[in-house]
């Protein structure tokens, strides 16, 4: 708790209005407050350092000017955390530079623990003649994902096609990344990252695709966000008698996630992100992550008022950040 004679803090952030509106909510905004930290919308256009005392910054925004400004205030102002670095986030925008994050990584797993990570196969296509000419898909084998290389947070960089045959690879578009398509029993697993507090939500996912189901599938299949599937749409599910329920399912280890979590975070110099991550259906100690996000949707995470406040406190009294 604070009183009127104790010091405030400063955190500005920079976020677009979408992001704005999901993520700064009056319920974080009065959580802060209480903690003396107060959330103080940034002017992205005006120059930094004229924009009050400011105790660390918070932001996701990639156009130039915003960089130039934020590299202004870096250097007049080289006591504030920034979070996260521009270059760092960089890494993210790309869905092979994002996943070689993970194949670089020199995991310390203890002998005790059996759980196995890495990527899915995949290859990048620059060149358009490249998929309408029969080529493409190197050590593949169908069915594979398609996903646009730009993770640049646009609508488009959500839109994926699951690809059954060489015709379904005319409808995409290069440069694009084909991913081997690994069975999972429809669960996707979201590990949030806030400093260094981790947390792990189930989402739905694809469904399995059976081998006879391979045999007889044709062409492409387009979908987007499909783990952001609306309470409705679950219902409608379950009306049709697909029960694969959430609960059911079994977490992977914490010990594993947290230690995947913390040698992501060192290695890619970020502290705001999460992952998704599948468990192969062949092989349940193999984990296998897919995606990495720059400052996920945290209002989605159990707790976020708290978590984000703990770690706001965190930054502003410079304790534990990358
Ligand atoms: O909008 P939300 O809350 O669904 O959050 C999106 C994330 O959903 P999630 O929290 O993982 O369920 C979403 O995660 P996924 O890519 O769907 O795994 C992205 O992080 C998205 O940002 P961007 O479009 O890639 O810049 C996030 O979008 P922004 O909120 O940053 O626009
Ligand atoms: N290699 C894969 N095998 C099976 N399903 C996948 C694979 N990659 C992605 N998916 C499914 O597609 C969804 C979207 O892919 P993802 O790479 O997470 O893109 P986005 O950035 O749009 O979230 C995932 O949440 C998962 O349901
Ligand atoms: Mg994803
Ligand atoms: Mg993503």
């Amino acid at each position: 708790m604070s009183d009127s004679t104790q010091e405030r803090y400063r955190i500005g952030y920079a976020l677009a209005a979408k992001k704005q509106q999901s993520f700064i909510q009056p319920s974080l905004i009065e959580h802060s407050r209480q903690r003396g930290i107060d959330l103080i919308k940034l002017d992205p256009t005006k120059p930094l350092s004229e924009q009050g005392k400011l105790d660390c910054v918070i932001h996701k925004l990639y156009d130039d000017d915003w960089k130039q400004n934020l590299l202004g205030f870096r250097e007049k102002c080289p006591d504030v955390p920034v979070v996260d670095s521009p270059e760092d986030i960089e890494r993210l925008h790309n869905r092979v530079s994002m996943l070689e994050v993970i194949t670089r990584l020199k995991f310390p797993v203890s002998d005790s623990e059996r759980e196995r990570f890495g990527v899915p196969k995949q290859v990048v296509v620059m060149d358009p003649s490249v998929l309408s000419g029969g080529e493409g898909l190197g050590e593949l084998e169908f069915p594979v994902i398609a996903k646009p290389l730009d993770a640049d947070g646009s609508a488009v960089s959500h839109k994926m096609f699951l690809i059954y045959d060489q015709e379904g690879m005319k409808i995409l578009k290069a440069p694009i990344v084909l991913q081997e398509f690994v069975n999972h029993g429809g669960v996707i697993f979201k590990v949030y990252v806030v400093g260094a507090y981790v947390k792990c939500v189930k989402r739905r996912s694809l469904p399995d695709i059976s081998e006879e189901k391979i045999g007889t599938s044709k062409g492409s299949l387009p979908f987007s966000q499909i783990s952001n599937l609306t309470a409705a749409q679950e219902d409608k599910n379950k009306e049709y008698g697909e029960d694969r329920s959430l609960e059911k399912v079994e977490m992977p280890p914490s010990s594993f996630l947290e230690e995947l979590a913390k040698a992501m975070r060192k290695s890619m110099g970020l502290n705001l992100f999460n992952f998704d991550v599948i468990r192969d259906a062949r092989d349940a100690d193999r984990y296998l992550v897919i995606d990495i996000n720059y400052f996920p949707g945290y209002a989605k995470m159990p707790c976020y008022e708290p978590v984000l406040t703990d770690f706001f406190w965190d930054m502003v009294t410079k304790k534990n950040h990358v």
